[in-house]
């Protein structure tokens, strides 16, 4: 397209995710890690005079309505909030989906977020990441998170955040057995008693230190996502079994899962195994953005 912009959606990782408790609106406190992948789905974003989406690539099948997709709900709150209806430009926007969906890497969350960063430059709007920040929260709590896209711990229901300077890249396999897991459904079965924060990220630096400090953490939503699909038990299991893996842990609400590996040699070798074993199912090797990465 001519004059397109290019937009990546970096696939968000929970390293670890902690529930703290739930506001009166039902959304749950939570206190998280999350990391950002080399890989993701990808927007061109083109001047055009109304909205429009097409959705392409792996897994576009899996998302019906484009009028419900999250892309362009997140076009017409940024163009309603920042034009008069008279005024209004559009935008074509091409979504490439090469995320599984509803799968707790924030594909749909990391969409959203490059749509606005995108659409902030299209339309010259000049809104800072903060600003976008707000209004993109109010789509989805993950818009904050990937707007930033590097290491960050955030708190509050995912929206007050951190970033994390020195946190290394890590290898990882990313894995999703196609099971979609609704996120609603996921926090709505953390029934028990709520956990502390997490421990201080701030002086992780390398992959050993992030080891360690995994070692004192967990997804809470791992148990509530397993009770809804027990196959990420499978996942986890079958990520523990590989070669090479330091550990195993379910992302977001599920059902996607990561491994954490010492190298790129190791973390493919693992992903091509999964994949043998289980050809129905995701496994991508990936290398996360580090702290003072800018690419995220
Ligand atoms: C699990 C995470 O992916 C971790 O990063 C996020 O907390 C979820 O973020 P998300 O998918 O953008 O979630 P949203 O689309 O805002 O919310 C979907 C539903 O999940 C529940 N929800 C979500 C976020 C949160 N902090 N507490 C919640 O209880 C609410 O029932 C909400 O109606
Ligand atoms: N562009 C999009 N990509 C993915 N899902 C979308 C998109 N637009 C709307 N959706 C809808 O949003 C829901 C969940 O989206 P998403 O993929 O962000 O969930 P998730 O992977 O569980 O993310 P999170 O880690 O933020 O919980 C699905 O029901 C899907 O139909």
């Amino acid at each position: 397209m001519a004059n397109a912009i290019a937009e990546q959606a970096p696939a968000k990782v929970n390293l670890a995710l902690a529930v703290t408790g739930r506001r009166r609106d039902g959304y749950h406190l939570i206190d998280t890690l999350a990391v950002f992948a080399d890989i993701g789905d990808r927007l061109s974003l083109a001047p055009a005079a109304g909205l429009s989406l097409d959705v392409t690539g792996p897994f576009s099948g899996d998302l019906s309505d484009p009028g419900d997709n999250l892309v362009l709900r997140a076009a017409t709150m940024l163009r309603d909030a920042a034009f008069e209806p008279e005024t209004a430009p559009g935008a074509q926007v091409r979504l490439e989906k090469h995320l599984p969906v509803a799968s707790g890497i924030g594909g749909g969350s990391a969409d959203a977020a490059a749509a606005l960063r995108g659409l902030n430059s299209l339309w010259r709007l000049d809104w800072t990441e903060e600003d976008l920040a707000g209004l993109g929260v109010r789509l989805g709590a993950d818009i904050p998170m990937c707007l930033t896209g590097r290491p960050l711990r955030a708190t509050g229901i995912g929206e007050d955040i951190a970033p994390l300077r020195d946190f290394p890249a890590l290898h990882l396999v990313l894995v999703n057995p196609g099971v979609a897991v609704s996120t609603a459904e996921v926090f709505a079965g953390c029934t028990g008693r709520f956990s502390g924060d997490l421990p201080d990220p701030s002086g992780i630096s390398d992959l050993d230190s992030a080891l360690v400090w995994l070692g004192d953490t967990a997804n809470d939503l791992e148990g509530p996502a397993i009770r809804i699909a027990p196959v990420v038990d499978a996942v986890l299991n079958a990520l523990r079994a590989g070669e090479g893996c330091l550990l195993a842990r379910m992302s977001g609400s599920g059902a996607t899962c990561f491994g954490i590996y010492r190298d790129d040699g190791a973390a493919r070798a693992a992903a091509e195994s999964i994949r043998a074993a289980r050809p129905h199912w995701w496994a991508v090797a990936t290398k996360t953005g580090g702290g003072s990465s800018t690419s995220g």
